[in-house]
């Protein structure tokens, strides 16, 4: 064995845990995303601790561990770092180790076209009405109608006061104008929020706040172009797929498999990678493996038949080929047999 096999560290718990204990991690994930979203909408608080952010297997090989230091440095040095790279290659899984890592609470923002200031920093939530019972002298009686306007905070916002950890993945995805509020943030350490009256409009940026962005390298130019006066106060982090042996320990970590299937999947998924002109991320390896682990396709010699291999990669990968024109599953299909 090598050195970078004998470091590998896998944190958390593999998928051969029992099925209960995966069920209930299963229900403690979904329940702190649906925090996350919820806050976004609702005002409830959408800080989630920072073990409950770290990805449930995460395998940290040599090459991940030089990332996580890369962005845990850029972040000591307090630079707001922006994670690029192509569609499925771990930069969320990154992005929220190391926020975990951090130990502040994480507040995760996900990015689309809704998302705009209010979403960002809060808004108000409609009135609260409430009677005020006077009783001037005996028996006389004044009521008066108060209302009284209530303002929700949105992540953003509870996120700065609080010193926690921001992970803003796909932030691209969102229009460049509802990123005004975050200049401020990261110039001048003050959040203002431009519909809230008062006093406290602004916020002072806590001193823990850290933010990690993350957005897909083939999107980025496409979607919506950021301001440069904001992607000049970023370091960009470029993260491309892992190597073979960091790819094979991510898959064995989410699909229980022989190691030789595993191997297959990951050669195939990276033959793949260089032949096809669609993206072929790691995301594709572990539903390809998860396909294997359930049709049984060895052949005599114990070997996985390449016809069954073609088909769960041409099934895994149709998705995007599809509203193309009718052959492209079929040339997607020819494609992979070819490449295998
Ligand atoms: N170090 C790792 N350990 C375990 N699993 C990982 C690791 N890195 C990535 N993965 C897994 O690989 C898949 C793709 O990773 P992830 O979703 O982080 O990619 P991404 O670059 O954010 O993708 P997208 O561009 O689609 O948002 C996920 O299933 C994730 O759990």
């Amino acid at each position: 064995m090598g050195d970078a096999s004998r470091k590998r560290k896998v944190r958390g718990r593999k998928i051969r845990a029992s099925r209960e204990q995966k069920a209930g991690r299963r229900a403690k994930k979904e329940l702190a995303r649906k925090a996350s979203n919820a806050g976004e909408r609702t005002g409830d608080s959408p800080l989630s601790d920072p073990e409950g952010a770290r990805p449930e297997t995460f395998v940290e090989t040599d090459a991940v561990e030089t990332l996580q230091e890369r962005i845990t440095g850029w972040l000591e040095a307090d630079q707001p770092v922006h994670l690029l790279g192509p569609t499925g290659c771990g930069k969320t899984a990154l992005a929220l180790s190391v926020a975990a890592e951090r130990g502040r609470p994480v507040v995760w923002i996900n990015g689309d076209d809704a998302v705009d200031t209010a979403a960002l920093v809060g808004d108000h939530a409609g009135g609260e009405r409430y009677m005020e019972d006077d009783q001037f002298i005996g028996g006389v009686s004044k009521q008066t109608e108060i209302v009284r306007e209530r303002w929700v905070d949105n992540p953003l916002s509870v996120a700065v006061r609080e010193g926690a950890t921001l992970v803003y993945n796909e932030f691209s995805r969102s229009d460049p104008d509802a990123h005004n509020v975050l200049l401020s943030v990261f110039e001048e350490g003050v959040l203002e929020r431009p519909s809230k009256r008062g006093e406290d409009r602004t916020i002072d940026v806590h001193p823990e706040f850290r933010a990690i962005l993350t957005s897909n390298d083939t999107e980025y130019a496409g979607v919506h172009e950021q301001q440069d006066a904001l992607l000049d106060r970023f370091v960009g982090v470029h993260v491309d797929y892992y190597d073979a042996e960091t790819e094979r320990e991510i898959v064995r970590a989410h699909v229980d498999l022989p190691d030789d299937d595993i191997a297959t999947v990951v050669e195939t998924t990276r033959a793949l990678r260089d032949d096809l002109e669609i993206v072929v991320g790691t995301r594709a390896a572990i539903t390809a493996a998860k396909g294997l682990a359930v049709f049984d396709g060895h052949d005599d010699a114990g070997e996985f038949a390449d016809e069954t291999l073609a088909t769960i990669f041409t099934d895994v990968l149709a998705p995007k080929v599809a509203g193309e024109d009718g052959g492209a599953i079929d040339d997607l299909r020819s494609q992979i047999t070819e490449a295998i």
